[in-house]
């Protein structure tokens, strides 16, 4: 059976910290708030993928009142989820994410971020489709106030009895 699965999530932009989003590095004068390293792309790939699996959210699995995951680098945990779903006999089949961002302009930074996704799930780049768009000055994420990601995936069995 193939499983679908959604994530959604949302950081607010402050001043000094980094703006780390698909575990790229980007060049910005504000980056995003958050327990973790706050990368809010990661974050809905990883809510995506549990999702799928049926097994609830980051915050369950990794508690943003657990000092173990103060800073960290959201890709480990994205790993960790791969875990699961290699022990639930599962492969990921394809995602799509959509980031949600006035600025700064992402579009030279996806095919980084789609390498990092790619490696961390185990798939071929091809695999990972990642948008990047604006809400045309509108509301919250229009005022620079925060950036938000959505991502939906499909997971198909790895073995063919499942
Ligand atoms: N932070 C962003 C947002 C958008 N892009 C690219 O610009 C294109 C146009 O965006 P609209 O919101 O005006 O539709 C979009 O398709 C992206 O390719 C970007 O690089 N960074
Ligand atoms: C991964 C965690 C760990 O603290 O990251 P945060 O930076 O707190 O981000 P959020 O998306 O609010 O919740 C998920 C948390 O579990």
């Amino acid at each position: 059976m193939i499983k679908i699965g959604h994530g959604f999530d949302v950081h607010r932009l402050v001043v000094g910290r980094k703006l780390i989003l698909g575990g790229v590095d980007i060049a910005y004068e504000q980056g995003l708030d958050g327990h973790s390293d706050a990368d809010v792309v990661a974050h809905a790939l990883s809510d995506a993928l549990l999702g799928a699996l049926g097994a609830g959210d980051i915050g369950r699995h990794f508690p943003d009142t657990d000092p173990r995951y103060r800073g960290i680098d959201s890709l480990l945990l994205l790993a960790e989820i791969q875990q699961l779903i290699d022990q639930q006999g599962y492969l990921l089949s394809n995602a799509d994410i959509t980031i949600v961002c006035q600025q700064p302009k992402l579009a030279p930074y996806l095919e980084a971020m789609q390498s990092n996704f790619a490696h961390c799930c185990r798939v071929q780049p091809q695999a990972i489709n990642i948008k990047a768009t604006t809400t045309e000055h509108l509301g919250y994420i229009g005022r620079g106030e925060g950036i938000a990601a959505h991502a939906v995936v499909l997971l198909r069995p790895a073995y063919e009895n499942k």
